[in-house]
């Protein structure tokens, strides 16, 4: 299978927009060439078949997940542990990724982006941020042990991001978007 030309690292902290940042690119690259990745796929699946939960449900935007955080963070950190690659390699080894464009919605941790960075030279590391006001006005409340754990903050000391988007809004968002995609498109060409 041909390696990716790109491969997009997204970061940022909840309801910063990293799952709209991911829909977008793939709504511009289309998604024949552009596949999204989710580290967290394979764990919210094996977590919903061993306590019988909605798989779906733990993917999508609303409040469902929310009540299983602090315990999937649990599990998942128990699996990381023994290997901090697991996640990593199980979201990419997919049918999808035969994709020209990889876009990893969810880096929380520095073993993540380290694991990218080590194996695809292509790597594009991207940081999302948006104002605490506009994270509450989509839904985020803080959560003492998520918000304040490797979780939420394993990736605050890292300077070295390849772009930072603030995506406080559409139009604030476009401007750095543009530059972003621009890139991968070179990588394209
Ligand atoms: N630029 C934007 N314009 C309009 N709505 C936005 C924008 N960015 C994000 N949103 C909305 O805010 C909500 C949270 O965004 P999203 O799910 O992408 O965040 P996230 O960082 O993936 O959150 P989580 O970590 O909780 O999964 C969604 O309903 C999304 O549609
Ligand atoms: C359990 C966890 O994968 C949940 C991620 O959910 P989401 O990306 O916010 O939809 C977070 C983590 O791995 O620390």
């Amino acid at each position: 299978m041909a390696a990716p030309r790109a491969v997009v690292v997204l970061s940022g902290k909840r309801k910063s927009g990293k799952d709209f940042v991911a829909n977008l690119l793939q709504e511009r690259l289309g998604c024949q060439v552009c596949a999204i990745m989710r580290l967290s796929a394979p764990l919210k699946g094996q977590y919903a078949k061993e306590h019988n939960l909605d798989f779906d449900r733990l993917l999508d935007a609303s409040d469902y997940k929310e009540h299983y955080r602090v315990d999937m963070i649990r599990w998942g950190e128990e699996r990381r542990n023994q290997d901090p690659s697991f996640f990593c390699r199980l979201a990419t080894e997919v049918k999808e990724a035969d994709h020209l464009v990889w876009v990893i919605s969810d880096a929380r941790r520095l073993t993540d982006l380290d694991y990218f960075r080590k194996h695809y030279r292509q790597t594009i590391a991207v940081r999302i941020q948006a104002d605490d006001t506009v994270r509450a006005e989509r839904g985020f409340v803080f959560t003492p042990g998520v918000d304040d754990a490797e979780s939420e903050c394993g990736l605050d000391t890292v300077k070295d991001w390849d772009f930072c988007l603030n995506n406080n809004n559409q139009q604030q968002l476009e401007e750095q978007f543009t530059l972003l995609l621009n890139t991968i498109q070179l990588n394209l060409s």
